[in-house]
């Protein structure tokens, strides 16, 4: 096996020895030490100090019934965790500047985990968890290890579609756990689409009520949301939701009269609907109000707006449309029909005190944007040019093209996906340092509770080692090596919520 053991992300500096250590699950305790400015007030590391002990030793109940004997002389008994930073960031969110750093240092008589913030803390104890191992007699085991490690890129996403299939609230949660597991720390909500509106408004519930699969069992009510974004938070990931127009709206149109273009045939409405109709007031009436109710809904800085494929063609077949362009002088080039509309939107957001996120048309159309606009990069597998591009122009880029995980193919196409080097394209040193990181997508037209998991997994563990580890990390048979296991562990879990929550294959006609 690797001289890296199953280690996944592989650590920046990582030296495992020989020498090892007994853990007795009765004696072995995670502790906060003393100088950390995080105690046990601090719920955040106390739940996972439990979530940790119950995977490395399974569920605690079955430990009880030893009583704790004198330690051996190879027994570790203690991981101290110091928290080093005055502000502990427990009760915070975490946030693209977030210091995710820790030291590891596994010897005896007790292991040291020093972390900056909690957000440090828990890639601290994930990777404690990965040194674990049981040799043949089934005791648990770690080796004396000295780690360094921090993320080479900041934000390390996944993107979910619940709007093509419905994912049942327990689906998210459990894959927030694994990318927990792989270190990932965003949560692309793609939470509405064309077939389906699943986010229930509290200002316009009519969204969901018209606009869902069901408007009781296909639906995320407010007390949903709470729990991923809480039970995100927990785990060190962000929750960014996107709410994608002009285009890919069609659900909101059942539930908001006028919002969508009345496409027409000839001089008749053909009672089919296109983009968000941009020319109306009650639009902007209506995007104010709804994203004033996002922006208290979700607590991260960001929010995505989409903006992606939007099709002209109903906008040219509306003759109030068609007026409107006159007007506006803009001729026939709709993208200028859609830049006055994005607008409109980012000064709408603006106000809210957000900062968003957009899909590269936006960019590419020339609409003006805010300086700390993240523009992410999708189009086209490799996107080089476009990376080149959008970082030329001076904004934040995150790259998704070459990790689309919805596009199947047959074998080990992971290979692929760690190949990616999102750095490999003309630029100075000032434009690299813009690509803050990048997402896997998964998109959802066909995928849902029951392919989910291992379509997902373990090809995100691939981009997943790709944002976080070194760029020299390439060694792609010490990569199976260590993939190899990680999956084990990985499915162990996930297999752990299908066992406990076995309603929770869903299986929806849709
Ligand atoms: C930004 C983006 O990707 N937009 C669409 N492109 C194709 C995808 C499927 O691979 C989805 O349909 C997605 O909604």
């Amino acid at each position: 096996p690797s001289e890296h053991g199953s280690l996944w992300p592989l650590p920046q500096k990582v030296q495992i020895s020989d020498v090892s250590f007994k853990l007795m699950s009765s004696s072995f305790r995670i502790v906060d030490a003393k100088q950390s400015s995080a105690g046990p007030s601090c719920s955040l590391l106390q739940d996972a100090y439990r979530r940790y002990y119950e995977y490395m030793f399974g569920s605690a109940k079955r430990q009880q019934l030893y009583k704790s004997r004198r330690t051996g002389p190879t027994e570790l008994t203690e991981l101290q965790v110091w928290i080093t930073s005055p502000d502990s960031e427990c009760d915070g969110y975490p946030s693209v500047t977030s210091v995710e750093s820790y030291e590891l240092s596994v010897d005896q008589p007790f292991a040291v985990l020093k972390a900056p913030t909690v957000w440090g803390a828990l890639h601290g104890l994930e990777t404690f968890s990965q040194l674990v191992y049981e040799d043949e007699y089934g005791t648990k085991s770690i080796n004396s290890t000295q780690i360094n490690d921090f993320p080479r890129f900041a934000h390390r996403g996944i993107l979910l579609d619940t709007s093509r299939h419905f994912l049942p609230v327990k689906v998210i949660l459990a894959n927030l756990e694994t990318m927990a597991m792989n270190k990932i720390n965003v949560f692309h909500w793609h939470i509405v689409d064309d077939p389906s509106f699943p986010y229930l408004s509290r200002t316009f519930p009519q969204l969901s009520r018209q606009g869902a699969y069901h408007p009781y069992t296909h639906v995320y009510t407010p007390a949903d949301v709470k729990m991923v974004i809480e039970w995100a938070r927990l785990r060190g990931i962000r929750v960014i939701p996107e709410f994608d127009t002009p285009g890919h709206t069609q659900s909101w149109g059942k539930g908001q009269a006028d919002l969508l273009t009345p496409c027409y045939s000839g001089a008749k409405p053909s009672g089919t609907f296109g983009p968000v109709n941009p020319i109306l007031n009650t639009t902007y009436d209506f995007m104010k109000l709804f994203f004033g109710e996002i922006s208290t809904v979700f607590p991260d800085a960001y929010v995505h707006l989409g903006g992606d494929e939007v099709d002209f063609t109903c906008w040219k077949s509306n003759p109030d449309i068609q007026k409107f362009m006159e007007q506006q002088g803009f001729g026939d080039d709709y993208s200028k029909l859609e830049s006055f509309y994005i607008q409109k939107l980012l000064e709408i957001v603006t106000a809210t005190k957000k900062g968003y996120m957009i899909w590269q048309e936006v960019f590419d159309n020339g609409v003006k944007l805010k300086s700390d606009t993240v523009v992410h990069v999708w189009i086209g597998g490799g996107s080089n040019d476009e990376m080149s591009r959008v970082t030329a122009a001076g904004y934040t880029t995150i790259l998704s093209a070459p990790w689309y995980l919805d596009y199947i193919s047959y074998a080990q196409d992971w290979q692929k996906y760690y190949k990616v080097e999102p750095l490999n394209f003309n630029g100075t040193e000032a434009q690299k340092k813009l690509v803050i990181g990048g997402e896997a997508c998964l998109w959802g037209e066909y995928v849902d509770a029951t392919n989910l998991t291992p379509r997902l997994w373990p090809r995100a563990s691939a981009v997943a080692e790709r944002l976080w580890s070194a760029k020299d990390v390439t060694d792609i048979n010490d990569a199976f090596n260590r993939l190899s296991m990680h999956r084990c562990r990985i499915y162990i879990l996930v297999i752990f919520f299908f066992t406990f929550y076995h309603n929770y294959v869903h299986c929806y006609a849709v």
